[in-house]
């Protein structure tokens, strides 16, 4: 489990000057479960990992893993905290001279695990990432997906708590980006460990996450389950969720954004922009199942003459509609 409590880092620069990075972060994660944290460049992610992994010491505020808090510990014993964490970094930084097994075993050497059982867990572990039949490839001759699982299975070495995955697929194409969210969903339900994956790429939460945090300027600024977040109405997290493609404005026209889902069916939706006439028109629109909770998203261009009433009969049908700003 990661608990965060009224987490604060404030960075002083040489001029004096403060940057408050973090601004008070409450994020509980549930053992097992796995989180998103998305954000914009500068809303303080890195700084997250960095109060998370010890790396950074927070102004106030605390980080436990497990139950334990990292303030207060002692050197050896934050050195043991960190093993708690296994990291999975965008880059994935193997030892070039070393086989895929020997840079698993690394952080097992550095652990002093004695070698035959560190050849077991080796081998469980390239297995459990699916390369038990790469052992002694070297990383120049894996794919970039195969050098991931072997970043996962380092990871995993030292039997972690949490698994902290910063961008884990930045770097991939979306075919292997898909397997290696499969994966990790995989060694969460096998291993049963907890997952935070920062990440800049919504179709990465979509796909793996149970539930997500929007950080902002230091900020959580919005945050829940995947199904109850994408079934909001009008917030950034749904819109992120369930995106419309960007379109051109068209001149005398009104542009409607109406969501729906749960109570509110596809067809009482339809039926009702049916309603409207020929002079509504849907130019764009997503409907999709999200963690087995029906969404949906219509984009609707009305003449501006019309676009009160629209609005007015749209919510009467008990349809969520906004008119976006032109
Ligand atoms: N060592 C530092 N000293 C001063 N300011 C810092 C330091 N590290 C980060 N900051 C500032 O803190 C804020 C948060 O930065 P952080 O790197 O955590 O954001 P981020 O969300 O990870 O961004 P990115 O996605 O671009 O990496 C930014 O305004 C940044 O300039």
């Amino acid at each position: 489990m990661i608990s965060l409590t009224d987490l604060r880092k404030v960075y002083r620069s040489r001029g004096g000057r403060e940057v408050v990075a973090l601004d008070g972060i409450d994020l509980h994660v549930p053992r097992g479960a796995i989180h998103g944290i998305v954000g914009e460049s500068g809303a303080g992610k890195s700084t997250l990992v960095r109060c998370l992994t010890a790396l950074e010491r927070p102004t106030s505020g605390t980080v436990s893993i497990d139950g334990v808090p990292l303030a207060g510990l002692g050197e050896r014993e934050l050195r043991r905290q960190r093993r708690r964490i296994g990291m999975v970094f965008q880059h994935v930084n193997l030892l070039e001279a070393r086989t895929a097994a020997a840079n698993v075993a690394y952080p097992l050497r550095v652990a002093r695990v004695p070698r035959e059982r560190r050849d077991e867990r080796v081998r469980e572990l390239l297995e459990l990432v699916g390369l038990g039949d790469r052992a002694d490839a070297y990383p120049a001759q894996l794919s970039g997906g195969q050098k991931q699982r072997v970043g996962i299975a380092r990871a995993l070495a030292a039997e972690p708590a949490v698994l902290l995955c910063d961008e884990p697929t930045s770097a991939l194409d979306s075919d292997t980006t898909r397997q290696i969210l499969g994966l990790i969903r995989d060694v969460r339900d096998r291993l049963g460990i907890t997952v935070l994956i920062i990440t800049h790429e919504m179709a990465v939460v979509r796909e793996v996450c149970d539930s997500v945090s929007l950080l902002d300027h230091g900020r959580v600024a919005e945050h829940g389950p995947i199904d109850v977040v994408a079934g909001d109405h009008g917030t950034r997290l749904a819109r992120a969720l369930v995106p419309l493609p960007p379109e051109p404005r068209e001149e005398g026209r009104a542009t409607l954004e109406l969501s729906f889902g749960g109570e509110v069916s596809t067809a009482r939706v339809l039926a009702a922009v049916a309603a409207l006439g020929e002079e509504a028109d849907v130019s764009a629109g997503t409907i999709e199942t999200l963690a087995g909770t029906r969404v949906g998203r219509l984009r609707l261009s009305v003449p501006v003459s019309a676009a009160l009433v629209a609005q007015r009969e749209l919510r009467a049908a008990g349809v969520h509609v906004e008119e976006v700003a032109p």
